[in-house]
C-alpha cells in the first residue's frame, strides 16, 4: 500500500543526493579554479556559489565556531547532504513504523535546515541561490511523504491488531 510512495520519496531523496553531489563538485572546482564559472551562477544576485563559498556554506555555518574552523567536522554542507539524502533513500523502502518515524525525525530536521538556510539567503547574504532553494523544496516534499507514509503504516497496523 505504500509502494508509490516509498518510490517517490527514494525517487526524490534522490534528487537531493543528486543536488547534494553537484553542489560538491561545483565547490571543488571553484576552490580549486577561480576562473570556474559555475553553471547555477547566473548572476550576481542569482548565484550559488555566493552561498557555497560564504562562511555558512561549511559546517552549517556553526561547527566551524563550535569546534574550530580546521575541525574534521567542518566539512562542506554539500557533504552532510550527500549523507543525509543517501540515508533518507535508504530507509525509505522500508516499510518498518520504527524506521520511519526515525525518517520523520530526519525530514523535520532538514526542513528547520531550510529554514535557516533561507533566512542567511534572504537577510544576511542577499542572493537567490537556485540550487537551495530546490534543496527546501525537495525536503518539503520528503517531510509530507514520510508523514503521510507513516499515517498509512500506523493505520495498517492497527487493522492487523483487530
Ligand atoms: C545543497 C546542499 C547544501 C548547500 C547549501 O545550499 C544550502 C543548503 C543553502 O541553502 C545555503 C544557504 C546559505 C549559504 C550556504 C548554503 C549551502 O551551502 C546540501 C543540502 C543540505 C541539507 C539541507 C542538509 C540537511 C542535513 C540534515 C538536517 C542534518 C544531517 C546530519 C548528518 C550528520 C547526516
Amino acid at each position: 500500500m505504500t509502494k508509490l510512495l516509498n518510490d517517490a520519496l527514494v525517487f526524490f531523496s534522490l534528487f537531493g543526493l543528486g543536488l547534494s553531489f553537484y553542489s560538491y563538485i561545483i565547490e571543488l572546482s571553484v576552490e580549486m579554479d577561480e576562473n570556474y564559472v559555475a553553471s547555477c551562477d547566473f548572476s550576481e544576485h542569482m548565484s550559488c556559489t555566493k552561498a557555497f563559498k560564504s562562511e555558512y556554506g561549511k559546517g552549517f555555518g556553526i561547527l566551524g565556531r563550535l569546534l574550530g574552523n580546521d575541525s574534521v567536522f567542518n566539512l562542506p554542507n554539500s557533504l552532510y547532504g550527500i549523507l543525509f539524502y543517501s540515508f533518507l533513500a535508504t530507509v525509505g523502502f522500508s516499510d518498518s513504523t520504527f524506521t520511519t518515524t526515525i525518517a520523520l525525525g530526519a525530514t523535520v530536521l532538514s526542513n528547520c535546515a531550510s529554514v535557516y538556510f533561507a533566512s542567511i539567503l534572504i537577510f544576511i547574504l542577499k542572493d537567490l541561490c537556485v540550487v537551495c532553494v530546490t534543496i527546501y523544496v525537495i525536503n518539503f516534499i520528503n517531510l509530507i511523504l514520510v508523514y503521510i507514509k507513516l499515517g498509512r503504516l500506523r493505520q495498517e497496523e492497527k487493522l492487523k491488531q483487530n
